[in-house]
């Protein structure tokens, strides 16, 4: 049980700054995601709370305690690297023990700790199989056992079900979470894939070359992220960015096809911005609906439950996410319309919010 604490940390390699400046607070039990795209210092952040490297400035705590100059063995974090493979040749009960074995553990402590694993993860009943044995889904839960049998202060996970197949890896980051929460602990979580994030995180650390843009809950950083950036690396399909410019509290495209009247009070920025709206609050109506701009269907596709429709507008092309399957067809002329209350607005040079939805 540990609750783990950046200050200020830094680590540079050669001219590269892998992490820059970074602070953060995790508290115990929480299931903390680091997210950002490739090279944006993810793996080095766990590298420094293991003790694999040293960070050139800023200290590490865990449980309020400097752990700086502590050897990694002595820290006692878990890591879990990418692979949740079992080995072919043990039963489901020598895989989960394996890391204790190695461990040098004594022999009375495993078997209780391998049964109360088995247990809370509801796969007693498959510990005398074998790998080949179990079905995809429990082979999954038994490789999430072994990976969960140590009793570290925390556990360090880089990546851990990016090798799975789509479906395997929906599940089993379901599991993860029900896991994480039934068994507590701290668990860090590194990820480049930000479904997986927002749907397993209680908050989420948004990293861009090694520095933390924004961290807070999925939900806070979905509908209120602090700049472009961090509002295109969440969601899918992406925000739509439409350039533009305010006046007098009036959002305007360059040609006037789109005009938003911002009846936000107090809000006083005039200049260029970027408007930003998620896929979800794109509203399609027939092309002389009132107020609604001229727009035309580039593309439409069709998902079940949802249909993306790519609309053309003023040169650009905008994602809509509508429920069901509406009858649009590509080609058509439609008119398109944002509701204020769903809209960001990003500075245009810095990409910083100006102001963001405020759902929820
Ligand atoms: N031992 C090292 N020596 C030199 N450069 C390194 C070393 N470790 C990391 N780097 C560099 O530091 C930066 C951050 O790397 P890191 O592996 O932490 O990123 P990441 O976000 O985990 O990336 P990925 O998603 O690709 O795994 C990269 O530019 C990388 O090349």
């Amino acid at each position: 049980m540990a609750e783990i604490t950046f200050e200020n940390v830094s680590k540079r390699f050669g001219d590269t700054v892998a992490v820059d400046d970074v602070s953060f607070r995790v508290a115990d039990n929480e299931f903390f995601c680091i997210f950002g795209p490739p090279t944006s210092g993810k793996s080095t952040i766990l590298r420094l709370l293991l003790g694999l490297e040293t960070p050139d400035a800023g200290d590490i705590l865990i449980d309020g305690k400097s752990v700086l100059g502590v050897s990694p063995a002595g820290r006692n974090v878990a890591m879990v690297f990418q692979n949740l493979a079992l080995f072919p040749h043990m039963t489901t009960e020598n895989n989960i023990r394996f890391p204790l074995v190695e461990r040098g553990q004594p022999a009375e402590t495993i078997a209780p700790r391998v049964a109360e694993v088995a247990e809370k993860l509801h796969i007693t009943p498959l510990l005398k199989k074998m790998p080949a044995q179990l079905s995809g889904g429990e082979r999954q839960r038994v490789a999430i056992a072994r990976a969960l049998v140590r009793d570290p202060v925390a556990y360090l996970m880089d990546d851990p079900i990016s090798a799975l197949d789509a479906r395997l890896r929906e599940e089993t980051r379901v599991e993860l979470k029900r896991i994480q929460r039934e068994l507590g602990h701290t668990l860090i979580y590194v990820t480049h894939d930000q479904e997986e994030a927002m749907s397993v995180a209680d908050r989420m650390a948004i990293l861009e070359h090694g520095a933390i843009r924004q961290i807070d809950t999925p939900e806070a950083i979905y509908d209120r992220p602090a700049s472009r950036y961090v509002a295109r690396l969440v969601g899918s399909p992406p925000i739509n960015l439409i350039p533009g410019v305010v006046r007098t509290g009036r959002f305007e495209t360059d040609d006037g096809a789109l005009r938003i009247d911002l009846d936000r009070g107090g809000f006083a920025h005039d200049g260029p911005v970027d408007l930003g709206v998620r896929p979800e609050d794109v509203r399609i109506s027939p092309p002389d609906a009132d107020g609604a701009a001229a727009a035309r269907v580039y593309e439409v596709e069709p998902l079940g439950g949802f249909t993306i429709v790519d609309v053309e507008m003023s040169g650009q092309i905008l994602r809509a996410m509508l429920r069901g399957q509406p009858p649009i067809r590509a080609n058509e002329p439609v008119g398109l319309s944002i509701a204020p209350s769903s809209i960001h607005l990003f500075a245009r040079d810095s990409g910083a919010t100006l102001f963001a939805d405020t759902r929820g």
